[in-house]
């Protein structure tokens, strides 16, 4: 499908509000509105109520200025020379000023208190976000679906700004309608009808415009995509020479012309709607109109209303009209950003699914797992989601404190998968792992992950200090300056680190003024001296060495082989001469454990290994 005519995620909001009835908003409206307050609430409650109270206050005052007219007017219609009637009026008139007034103000203290609510609301939803979003398990980023949603979800979190901003106003709209209405009731019961004459068909035209707007918004967008994707091919360089050397000229202005005329058609086809339906509501609005003046008509007619409250009431339905406006486009506003925040309280949920389980997590209550003694793979299984083998395939194996192991096997056979899996990163699909004979589930698997370091084969590059990168090793420790200099200089980091420009102070990042950016090799030993850093039972290198130059690759073998005795090392390596002194090698096949024993036993018997390694030296050896 061509990505013009694939409808866009970020529409959400919008087709839902093209497609939703007027009913379907009203039904979903309610719960968009709680889920508003409920985030303004819980991100500052001070705001919040000042922005509900003041809005409240500034109905009553409405209400009341209403009242005030009333009043003035009955002074200014009364019998009378006019001088004495314009006196008699003062009063009311003083009262009106001072309600306009102080309406004012509140309106200017509701502004204020929404600016300072927003990013507070902003800043609380996103960070909700990403307390999910890390705390999720690993698995999480093998669906796509997550990835999609995280994109949704931070589209939904700027809405969730718009949703309480347009929700606040949707709130003072009814407020000023029910401020009207209030003060109509006060003069005279019968004015509600007038006011209802006045207000409910002008309101359904306008909600059903709406919805015919969002949809001409929504054709119109094909319409923009549709250009911009031809705009891409007939007028950027990337394609220019293809589009002269193939003579797609007369092709791609064909295409234009088929896609634009339809385009256009449906776009007009559109707008006609729209004019037909806004010209339906104006001729309902003007009705309307007519309709509140033959009954105040007949009211007065009828002495069953004086002059005064009869104009008053035409002051009334027009500021009614206003608030009625006000009303019918913040409905369509928080629905559609409603939408975008459904998003993202989907994301939430969806995460919510891939969070730890509590019996995974450590606890001050638990017993650390402390120094490994034996670490057990007992028949580990894996499966990527959308695989149909499994990556590691019933493979058991045990490694003992102080060994040096290393993991030796072609690409893909399943050493990184393994490697994630005994440092806790991947949880097995079969079988279990056992940290001084208990399931890594018992101590915490959290708690287990402290007790490993692990240099990833694609491990990060931090945007933070040299310094920084090592020392988040162990973040929970304080860096401490010759902690750091020494595991960079087991990683053959610590000179090259003093060459930068500002040595360990060097920020990794050109997107930064006097950022650096490394050379792979370079960061790699970043990479190492972070493991090392941590100075773990339990240290995982996957591919440590790919990078390095021969000499930086001999002192990082030479710090690992410091290791052993002492602390464990799980090694994964293609350049086998960096491991014939391993206690154990073990070689996999498509996931699964096919010999186990030293660099001599495996060299003394006839299998893989034996191959590998005799290919691999033969390259030195001619
Ligand atoms: N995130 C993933 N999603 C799906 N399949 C994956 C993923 N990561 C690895 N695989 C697959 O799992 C199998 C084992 O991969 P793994 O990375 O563990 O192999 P490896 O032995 O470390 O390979 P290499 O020597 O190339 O680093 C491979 O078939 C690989 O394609």
């Amino acid at each position: 499908m061509l990505p013009e005519f694939r409808p866009s995620w970020w529409e959400t909001g919008l087709r839902a509000r093209a497609d939703a009835g007027i009913a379907g908003v009203f039904a979903e409206l309610p719960g968009l509105i709680r889920k508003a307050v409920r985030v303004a609430w819980g991100a500052d409650r001070l705001r919040t109520g000042v922005v509900t109270a003041t809005t409240a206050c500034s109905g009553v005052l409405a209400a009341f200025g209403l009242l005030a007219t009333q009043r003035v007017l009955i002074e200014l219609f009364a019998g009378g020379p006019t001088p004495d009637r314009v006196r008699a009026a003062l009063p009311a008139l003083a009262w009106l000023a001072g309600a306009t007034a102080l309406r004012g103000a509140l309106g200017m203290a509701v502004g204020y208190a929404l600016n300072g609510l927003t990013p507070r609301v902003h800043l609380v939803v996103e960070r909700e976000l990403f307390e999910h979003t890390t705390a999720v398990e690993l698995r999480a980023f093998d669906d796509d679906g997550f990835a999609e949603g995280m994109e949704r979800a931070t589209r939904g979190t700027e809405a969730a700004i718009e949703l309480v901003q347009n929700t606040m106003n949707l709130f003072a709209g009814l407020v000023s309608l029910l401020a009207v209405a209030i003060a109509v009731v006060t003069i005279h019961p019968l004015l509600l009808v007038a006011l209802l004459v006045a207000t409910v068909p002008t309101g359904y035209a306008a909600l059903r415009a709406g919805h015919v707007r969002f949809r001409s918004y929504l054709a119109s967008s094909t319409r923009r995509r549709r250009q911009w994707v031809l705009q891409r091919l007939m007028a950027e360089r990337k394609s220019a020479a293809e589009l002269r050397s193939y003579g797609l000229r007369g092709f791609l202005l064909r295409l234009y012309d088929q896609v634009m005329g339809a385009q256009i058609g449906e776009e007009l086809r559109v707008a006609q709607r729209v004019t037909a339906t806004t010209s339906v509501g104006a001729a309902i609005g003007g009705f309307a109109l007519a309709g509140v003046y033959a009954l105040l008509g007949l009211l007065l007619l009828d002495g069953q209303i004086p002059l005064a409250a009869a104009a008053t009431c035409v002051i009334a339905v027009q500021a009614a009209q206003r608030a009625l406006a006000l009303v019918t486009f913040q409905v369509d506003r928080v629905y559609a950003s409603g939408q975008f925040f459904n998003e993202y309280v989907r994301f939430l949920e969806n995460a919510t699914g891939y969070l730890p389980s509590p019996s995974d997590e450590g606890g001050a209550d638990r017993p650390g797992p402390g120094e490994l003694s034996e670490l057990t793979v007992r028949g580990v299984s894996f499966r990527y989601p959308d695989r149909d083998r499994p990556a590691v395939d019933e493979l058991t194996l045990t490694i003992r404190a102080g060994q040096t192991i290393a993991l030796v096997g072609e690409n893909g056979s399943g050493k990184s998968t393994l490697a994630a899996i005994i440092a806790g990163l991947r949880a097995p699909t079969g079988g279990e792992l056992l940290w001084n004979s208990r399931p890594y589930a018992a101590w915490g698997t959290d708690e287990v992950r402290r007790h490993i370091a692990v240099a990833l084969q694609d491990h990060h590059q931090w945007p933070f200090s040299a310094a920084t990168n090592i020392a988040m090793g162990d973040i929970d420790a304080t860096a401490d300056q010759d902690l750091i200099e020494s595991a960079a200089r087991k990683a053959a980091a610590h000179d090259m680190i003093l060459e930068l420009p500002h040595g360990y102070d060097t920020l990794l990042d050109r997107t930064f003024k006097e950022g650096q950016d490394l050379s792979g090799g370079q960061w790699q030993r970043i990479t190492a001296a972070r493991a090392f850093l941590r100075d773990a039972p339990l240290l995982i290198m996957d591919e440590p060495s790919s990078a390095l130059d021969p000499r930086a690759e001999d002192a990082l073998f030479q710090a690992l082989r410091g290791r052993q005795g002492t602390r464990t090392t799980i090694l994964i390596t293609h350049r086998l001469a960096n491991i014939t002194h391993a206690d154990q090698i073990f070689v996999l096949e498509h996931g699964a454990l096919i010999q186990a024993g030293t660099h001599r036993e495996l060299m003394a018997a006839d299998g893989t290994y034996r191959q590998l390694f005799t290919l691999q030296a033969a390259g030195y050896q001619s």
